[in-house]
């Protein structure tokens, strides 16, 4: 990396970790600028002005009426438990200071005020007592409306995500928007998060007003009070002044090679994914070689997180300041001491003591609230301002199929004229000024070497992308003048890596129909027909076996006593390991449920039968001709002879260009690409069945 002169770099370990050079302003008070960048916004019209946002307010206000709506007496009571705790604080610290004083003055005069000291005695218990019961009942509460916030929040965030196109989900600002979200991995609480910490700032602030009036009052605006504050401001202007690791931007990397060679190695050597390898290659010995010499190579290089030496890497000076700044009120009183013996007094010595450490904690509350405000209001903006992002694929107006009864066919009409398309953000043409026309009802076979367009030209039929130029019509229309749900209703597309579902084997299959609820025997038709019935007869539980269940169970087992209770854990969540083949029959009985429910006009199958045996492949290709029906379908596959002779059409595209086109016949004929790769594909059929 080139260094730049605006960066420092420190080096911890293994870790180089490179930040902004200080600037004067402490990068704590950024913060503030943070902040100050949620409401305003630079004028494009006008350089050098800022004009106010008032979209973070909208948010911000919509975000506390919801939160109310969701529970008015538990928001309530989260206000007042904030109210209570300004209260408590200054009962808290008025029991304490009559407590010390009563105490001081008793010890001084040799003479004990019983009532006083009682009086504050009891005043400080009963507000102990009262201070845990609030704090216990709000916590009940409490819970309530963080569960509430937590899911109302995450179907909210579910409801704008998952009506995105692909386009829109892979845009880099969406993508980032969802991340702040933080519900990628399970439902976060990030929403309630931000609301408590929006009302404990505001709380902060108004509990050290409070704290500082009553401590003037109580110095009487004294120098006592003067001494106090400034004491309680030490520490915490010490902290911002040193600037923690996370109080500033930084990027940080292992710049020591042998280090992320040791992991890979690790890798290597313990995960569940390579244990095959693993063992079949005999890597053992090289595992356990490589990892000794890369270890030899470390030495004593400290790998350690870099947060951890980060703390490890201060100068003795400011850590001897730091741990100074903790408790100075006594070497102060006793530098007072030596100055003027008699200006010191136990009673005001043990009150600033007290008042000062009351709102140093304040302080300090005040700086991490004050850190999270701009976050809080950033997850906020993103959570609102996710559903008012629009999908990039531009919605139709017309419903699909446009007349139900149509011709007397039910297949779709395709036609691709002269048809480029590049994928977002890469300079090559996938498909390059493609253009024919595929009749209602018609088999079509798409061939092709690897990388040729084929599955492109799939994505693009359902819209997941639209040309970069040409037009694509169906029925005679352009496709986006068509409702793109219409269009994704009524076709049915089969890839090779559709992923199992983490739901039931059932679920897996009924999903090709997810608008309505269909019984099981219509499920147990669609396993027959993809041929998943031989994975259904493997699990225990049938269909409604899980296939790749959530994992909940926790366990801890010490010494040989627990078998009981690992019987507990028997066989909750197993984990159902499916051949790639006996994926793609589940994937293949879906789209066989679907075409027999569904109002499917194309169906179109992207090779799908890749990890199935040349039998099982043409078992399949043949169901799905059959339930086909008159409808349109596309064929995309490397094995293609028992297919061709059907197809009424036959598309064959190499580098993105349609090359050739034509039924097998004409194409074997024409002694062009088609007849080469058909040659090709026979033989290693031949090959493959003869092995
Ligand atoms: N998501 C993507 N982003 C960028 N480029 C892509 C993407 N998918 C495919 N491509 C590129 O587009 C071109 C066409 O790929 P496509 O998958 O359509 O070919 P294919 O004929 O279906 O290949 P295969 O037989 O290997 O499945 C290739 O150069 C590929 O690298």
């Amino acid at each position: 990396m080139d260094p730049n002169p605006k960066h420092s770099f420190v080096q911890l370990g293994v870790w180089t970790v490179v930040f902004n050079k200080p600037t004067l302003i402490p990068e704590w008070l950024s913060n503030f600028r943070n902040l100050k960048s949620k409401f305003w916004k630079k004028d494009r019209t006008k350089p050098g002005k800022s004009v106010f946002e008032m979209r973070t307010l909208v948010y911000l206000w919509t975000f506390l009426k919801e939160v109310y709506s969701l529970g008015p007496l538990y928001f309530l009571v989260e206000i007042f438990m904030n109210v209570w705790k300004i209260a408590s604080s200054i009962m808290e610290l008025y029991f304490t200071s009559s407590l010390l004083r009563s105490v001081t003055q008793s010890l001084e005069t040799q003479q004990l005020d019983f009532d006083t000291v009682a009086q504050a005695l009891v005043g400080k218990i009963l507000l102990l007592v009262a201070q845990e019961s609030v704090s216990k009942l709000g916590d009940k509460y409490k819970t309530i409306l963080e569960e509430r916030v937590k899911y109302h929040f995450v179907q909210k965030i579910m409801h704008s995500v998952l009506k995105f196109d692909l386009l829109t989900l892979e845009d880099p600002e969406v993508k980032s928007k969802i991340d702040k979200c933080g519900i990628l991995t399970e439902p976060d609480t990030r929403m309630y998060e931000a609301f408590r910490d929006l009302l404990s700032t505001t709380t902060e602030y108004f509990r050290i007003i409070s704290e500082i009036s009553f401590i003037f009052h109580m110095f009487r605006g004294g120098s006592g009070f003067t001494l106090s504050i400034a004491l309680a401001l030490v520490r915490p202007l010490m902290r911002v002044l040193r600037g923690g690791l996370y109080n500033r931007s930084f990027v940080v990397f292992c710049s020591n090679l042998h280090f992320p060679r040791m992991l890979s190695l690790h890798m290597l050597g313990f995960n569940k994914g390579y244990r095959e390898d693993r063992v079949t290659n005999n890597l053992g010995d090289y595992i356990e070689r490589e990892f000794d010499k890369s270890r030899q190579e470390l030495g004593d290089t400290c790998t350690k997180d870099y947060s951890i030496q980060w703390h490890k890497n201060r100068s003795i000076i400011s850590e001897v300041f730091n741990t100074l700044a903790w408790d100075c009120t006594l070497p102060l009183f006793a530098l007072r001491m030596l100055w003027d013996f008699s200006s010191v007094s136990i009673d005001e010595l043990i009150l600033t003591q007290q008042t000062s450490q009351s709102v140093h904690a304040s302080f300090f509350r005040i700086i991490y609230s004050t850190e999270r405000v701009s976050s809080n209001l950033a997850t906020i903006r993103n959570t609102y301002s996710l559903a008012e992002v629009e999908n990039k694929i531009k919605d139709g107006d017309l419903p699909y199929p446009l007349y139900s009864e149509e011709g007397n066919h039910s297949g779709a009409e395709i036609e691709f004229r002269n048809v480029s398309f590049k994928y977002p953000g890469t300079d090559n043409n996938a498909l390059t000024d493609v253009s024919f026309t595929i009749k209602p009802g018609q088999l079509v076979v798409i061939v092709g070497v690897n990388g040729s367009g084929k599955s492109s030209a799939i994505k693009l039929l359902t819209r997941l992308y639209d040309p970069s130029s040409g037009e694509i019509l169906l029925d005679g229309r352009p496709l986006p003048s068509y409702k793109l749900h219409d269009i994704r209703r009524a076709t049915a597309i089969l890839r090779q890596d559709h992923p199992v579902l983490p739901l039931s084997l059932r679920e897996n299959v009924a999903l090709g129909l997810p608008e309505r609820n269909v019984d099981n025997d219509e499920v147990q038709t669609a396993i027959c027909q993809g041929g998943a019935d031989k994975v259904v007869q493997k699990l225990k539980n049938g269909p409604e076996t899980i296939l790749d269940p959530v994992n909940t169970v926790d366990t801890n087992f010490i010494g040989d006593t627990d078998e009981e209770l690992k019987k507990v854990v028997g066989d909750k969540e197993v984990e159902t390991d499916l051949s790639g083949g006996e994926t793609q029959r589940l994937s293949a009985s879906r789209i066989l449920m679907r075409l027999m429910g569904g109002n499917i006009r194309l169906l179109a199958a992207d090779e799908p039968t890749s990890a199935l045996d040349p039998e099982g492949e043409y078992e399949l290709f043949k169901k799905l001709r059959e339930q086909s029906g008159g409808k349109t379908v596309i064929f995309v596959t490397h094995r293609f002879g028992h297919l061709t002779k059907y197809a009424d059409l036959i598309l064959c595209l190499k580098d993105g260009r349609l090359i050739e086109q034509g039924n097998h016949e004409e194409l074997i004929a024409a002694d062009g690409e088609y007849k080469k790769l058909y040659h090709m594909q026979a033989r290693a059929f031949i090959e493959s069945e003869s092995e």
